[in-house]
């Protein structure tokens, strides 16, 4: 391939593989998107369009669908996973056989596993094999499929704890219309991908009730301390949360319909059910499994994360939306700052 360009094995053929697979083939890259649909990957290589999950945007030639799995990794340069967090582990043990030496496995995507707690990188550190991993790199920050693969202006952060490995993988997708930043804190970086999502959802309700703008700038401003104050207690950066994958990506999810999480939310303000909602969607809603992850945390890091909390209760407690907003509102009188200084003194205290 020679100039620096290499194969990349795109693993998961949904909005943001597909969408990402392009960045990388406006690169030069050759890029074999694994999916598992075989209608979705015919489609891929025959009218070079994912009609399912990014209509109406004909791919470069540099993209190669295919339903093999060793196809897809045999001579990779790079194994990048986008497929939504429940599908990881399964995922991962469908690669490990075809991986015959240390690669760096990027991931691209945004949540929290229930119960174990584990962010996405830790997962992929408990699926694959030590002596298969040359490094792990997340990829993250707000960027709405349908837009990049736009070609809009995108910036996106990449994080690992090899900075020599993430800048490589920022060499590998940045481009004039992807901007990629580096950041070494790994952790603030798939926490506040993952948590936004929380926020989204509950953005997405208020707008189904009719509320306006000051309960969007609410949701955004104190979601935001939210994460923050569960992310610095679980090990992040607080100045993470003011970037990209903290600040920059609860704006693009909370004020966009492109967002899957705010649309859902959207939705069960109107009034509808859950499941309903989930079906007709027929994408990766990720709030709703991080919603429950992150009650779990709250539990287990002692952290009051009243956002979160309200929307569990709407999630799985059958609760009226209107009342969760309500009880936000009802809530005890607390000072803005005193928190603000709790988030930024509590990685100094334990
Ligand atoms: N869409 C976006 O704009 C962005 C998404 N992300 C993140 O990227 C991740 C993926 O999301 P996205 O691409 O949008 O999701 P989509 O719902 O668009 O696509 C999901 C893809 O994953 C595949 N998949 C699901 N379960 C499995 C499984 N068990 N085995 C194999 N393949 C599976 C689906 O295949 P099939 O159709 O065959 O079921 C589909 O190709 C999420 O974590 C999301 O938060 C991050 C940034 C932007
Ligand atoms: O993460 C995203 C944009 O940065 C996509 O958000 P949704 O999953 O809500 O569509």
């Amino acid at each position: 391939m020679g100039n620096g360009k290499v194969k990349v094995a795109m693993i998961g053929a949904g909005s943001w593989g597909t969408a990402l697979s392009l960045v990388l083939a406006d690169n030069g890259h050759t890029v074999y998107l694994w999916g598992k649909n075989q209608q979705t990957i015919d489609e891929i290589n025959k009218v070079h369009e994912n009609k399912k999950y990014l209509p109406n945007i004909l791919l470069p030639d540099g993209i190669h669908g295919t339903t093999s799995m060793e196809e897809a990794v045999r001579d990779a340069a790079y194994i990048t996973l986008s497929v939504p967090t429940k599908a990881m582990r399964e995922v991962i043990k469908q690669i490990i056989p075809f991986v015959k030496s240390p690669i760096t496995f990027v991931h691209v995507s945004k949540g929290i596993e229930p119960e174990s707690l584990l962010r996405i990188s830790e997962i992929m550190e408990e699926e694959i094999p030590k002596e298969l991993i040359k490094s792990i790199v997340v990829l993250s920050g707000p960027s709405h499929a349908e837009e990049v693969s736009l070609r809009h202006p995108t910036t996106v952060t990449v994080s690992s704890k090899s900075m020599e490995e993430a800048q490589k993988v920022q060499d590998l997708f940045i481009n004039s219309n992807f901007r990629v930043y580096t950041n070494p804190d790994i952790i603030g970086v798939e926490i506040g991908g993952a948590l936004k999502n929380i926020i989204a959802v509950c953005a997405g309700i208020t707008d189904g009730l009719g509320y306006g703008d000051n309960a969007k700038a609410a949701l955004i401003t104190r979601g935001l301390a939210e994460m923050a104050r569960l992310g610095t207690k679980m090990g992040a950066n607080p100045l993470t949360f003011a970037g990209l994958t903290g600040i920059g990506d609860l704006i693009v999810t909370c004020t966009s319909p492109h967002s899957r999480n705010w649309r859902a939310g959207n939705q069960l303000g109107k009034g509808r059910q859950m499941e309903e909602v989930l079906n007709d969607m027929g994408m990766a809603v990720e709030g709703i499994r991080t919603t429950k992850a992150a009650h779990q945390l709250s539990e287990k890091y002692n952290v009051e994360l009243p956002i979160a909390s309200a929307l569990y209760n709407v999630l799985f407690n059958g609760g009226d939306p209107k009342k969760a907003v309500d009880s936000l509102m009802e809530r005890g009188k607390t000072s803005e700052m005193e928190d603000l200084i709790n988030i930024l003194a509590s990685q100094y205290i334990e």
